[in-house]
């Protein structure tokens, strides 16, 4: 797959292409329905697929503070996408002149003079431009007068409701995992790299890889259930996602995972953790006994839960 950043950067053989657009955070069931009709459409029409991304997403340029936490850091939603078959991203910087750009803007500078798309995949809902005025009946008339087809994909539901990135971080913050697994299609999963702890770890017997996180807020905080993959054997353990508030630290949110039972570095190395089950809420305890005594609780719980399951029958990451 490749990544175009930026419109300055399309050249004359990116022109021609089906294209979709979204924001695609945590890539779930209902984009994975859209990238389906894009392959599709993609084959019939003998032409690359290209979905159109926006970096920042739309809502943490008009509010970084506000925003919801990302299901997925650009990276993840790259490598998801990659996934799903798609020939190319254009990753377009939502910055004050692209907000500006009315609807009919952005159909002449990004969809035709851009990347001239021959046909549109979006969901039923989708709208953009400035203030959000495009919508799909706009689209079809536009696709008439510039000559490209425009289709709406049905919504999918899951019990009734849509599948939505917000409906997936709602499952999170609930610590509902069951519901946020079939909203995705996955379990969710947060990866990065393992960095150097405060080594606090070992004196409360409980070693940590602490996985760097790159991003400010998360979707989830707490005491999980987790797996990981580590030199392709699935592995079971338990992690905290929080501030930490029981040792000093600079505020801002850290994964730790204790792995059961495993006894090699992870320094250096990237982890993909899947989240499976919410043990407990993070807590400040007032003393390093106290936290040394609920960590220690908290990997009897994951040892009771992962007993009897081989590993290899873990439903575990997929890298
Ligand atoms: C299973 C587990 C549960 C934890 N629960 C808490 C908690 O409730 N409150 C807290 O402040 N820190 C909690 N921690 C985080 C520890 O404070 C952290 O792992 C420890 O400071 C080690 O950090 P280091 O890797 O930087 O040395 C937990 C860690 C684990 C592995
Ligand atoms: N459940 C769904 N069924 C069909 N299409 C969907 C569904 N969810 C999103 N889409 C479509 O996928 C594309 C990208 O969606 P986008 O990520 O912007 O929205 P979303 O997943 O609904 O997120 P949010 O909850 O943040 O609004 C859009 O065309 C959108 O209409």
């Amino acid at each position: 797959m490749q990544l175009v950043r930026g419109l300055h950067n399309l050249r004359p053989q990116h022109r021609g292409c089906v294209a979709t657009i979204g924001n695609f955070d945590g890539v779930h069931r209902g984009h994975q329905a859209i990238l389906a009709r894009l392959r599709e459409r993609a084959a019939e029409l003998a032409l690359p697929s290209c979905v159109v991304i926006f970096e920042p997403q739309p809502r943490e340029f008009f509010g970084p503070e506000t925003a919801p936490a990302r299901l997925t850091r650009l990276r993840d939603k790259l490598a998801l996408l990659a996934a799903e078959g798609v020939d190319r991203v254009l990753c377009l910087s939502f910055n004050p002149h692209l907000r500006e750009l009315s609807a009919a803007e952005f159909v002449r500078a990004v969809l035709v003079e851009g990347l001239d798309v021959r046909h549109l995949e979006v969901g039923d809902d989708f709208r953009f431009g400035c203030d959000r005025v495009g919508d799909f009946a706009f689209l079809q008339q536009a696709g008439e007068r510039e000559g490209f087809s425009v289709e709406a994909a049905a919504t999918v539901e899951l019990d009734g409701l849509r599948v939505s990135s917000t409906r997936v971080r709602k499952a999170l913050a609930a610590g509902d995992f069951a519901l946020a697994e079939h909203l995705l299609g996955r379990p969710f999963q947060i990866a990065g790299r393992v960095l150097h702890g405060q080594k606090l770890g070992r004196q409360l017997d409980a070693p940590t890889a602490n996985v760097q996180l790159k991003r400010k807020r998360v979707p989830l905080s707490g005491v999980y259930l987790v797996s990981t993959v580590v030199d392709g054997q699935p592995w079971p353990g338990v992690a905290n996602i929080g501030v930490r508030p029981s040792v000093a630290g600079d505020g801002s949110a850290h994964l730790e995972v204790h792995l059961l039972d495993f006894a090699g570095d992870l320094y250096g190395r990237r982890l993909t953790v899947a989240f499976h089950h919410k043990l407990r809420e993070e807590q400040r305890f007032a003393s390093l006994e106290a936290l040394k005594a609920a960590i220690a609780a908290d990997i009897a719980a994951a040892r009771a839960h992962w007993q009897g399951q081989p590993h290899t029958l873990l439903a575990g990451p997929t890298d």
